[in-house]
């Protein structure tokens, strides 16, 4: 059981903040913030990118706080000011095949565990979160972001010369509705907060999204019965797991084929040096 980590440390706790200390490596904690709500932090400097690492521990603390019942709502957040997740760390994709692989495998996985998590699931988003940092918003239920308007959310995926995989093209589809999603994705367009908020990708503005994310989930989530909650999300997600599940080898194939094509490699890291000429303009 997770206890709270601002009045005495849990064992588990204990041994994530010594993980921690030990390795840089370890990139999520995981607290009890008030019975029940568990924070789950996102800490990768410099922008929480998502790495074959990453992606890996983070599954694995979702994983853990999945059989923990005494924890029933998990706010996803990040520690980095002005960042929610940067998205798929872009150098994964320049690897050979066999990391490859097991990336976009702890990728899939990492879907598996925040989409399919049985408890409620509540994205504070403090600062931006485009692809598959807009990934893990949609696969909360409930989404707050900052009113702050340097930040931006969206699949921008097709401005870096890919696409986003199909199901979380679908994940678009089913919250923004077909066609805007269509729009969004070809266009790459990553949205304002008010525009967001304007076509329903994200659920709520607040100054201090964590805040009101722990407000929600205590006055309002916890008060409906837990198993309703849970069931609820069955009748909306299952369908989609279960397709999902049915693809995952062939997902992965079309994963590989297309991220190793000559054109999509110089695209990425045209990109990359974008970024970087960005940085040094600053
Ligand atoms: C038909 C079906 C085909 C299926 C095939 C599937 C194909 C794959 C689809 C995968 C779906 C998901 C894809 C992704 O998530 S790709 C990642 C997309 N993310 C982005 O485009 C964000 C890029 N970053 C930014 O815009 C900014 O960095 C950000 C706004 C997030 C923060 O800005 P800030 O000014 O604070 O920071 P810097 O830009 O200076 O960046 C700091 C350093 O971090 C590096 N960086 C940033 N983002 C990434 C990243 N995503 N991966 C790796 N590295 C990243 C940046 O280069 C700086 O590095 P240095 O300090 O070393 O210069």
């Amino acid at each position: 059981m997770i206890r709270s980590a601002l009045s005495y440390p849990s064992k588990k706790n204990l041994v994530l903040q010594c993980l921690r200390r030990m390795s840089s490596l370890v990139s999520t904690s995981v607290s009890e913030v008030h019975p029940g709500v568990a924070h789950v932090t996102m800490h990768s400097p410099p922008v929480n990118s998502l790495s074959l690492s990453f992606c890996q521990e983070l599954s694995q603390n979702l994983q853990v706080i999945h059989k923990d019942k005494s924890i029933d709502i998990i706010l996803l957040q990040s520690d980095i000011p002005g960042i929610f997740s940067a998205g798929l760390d872009i150098k994964e994709f320049t690897q050979p095949k066999e990391r490859l692989m097991e990336f976009w495998t702890a990728f899939q996985q990492l879907y598996i565990d925040l989409y399919g998590a049985s408890q409620t699931t509540i994205a504070c988003m403090e600062g931006s979160a485009p692809a598959a940092g807009c990934m893990l918003a949609l696969s909360c239920d409930y989404r707050v972001m900052t009113s702050n308007t340097k930040a931006k959310i969206g699949l921008n995926e097709s401005l870096l010369g890919i696409a986003a995989p199909p199901w979380l093209a679908q994940q678009m589809m089913d919250t923004v509705g077909s066609r805007v999603a269509e729009l969004s994705l070809w266009r790459g367009t990553l949205y304002a907060p008010e525009q967001a908020l304007a076509i329903g990708l994200v659920d709520e503005l607040h100054e201090n999204p964590r805040e009101r994310a722990l407000e929600l989930a205590v006055a309002e989530f916890q008060k409906i019965p837990r198993q309703a909650r849970a069931a609820s999300k069955t009748l909306t997600r299952q369908k989609r797991l279960k397709h999902f599940h049915q693809e995952r080898q062939a997902d992965l194939e079309h994963f590989v084929n297309f991220i190793t094509q000559d054109a999509v490699q110089t695209q990425l890291r045209g990109y990359l040096q974008q970024l970087a000429a960005k940085k040094n303009k600053k």
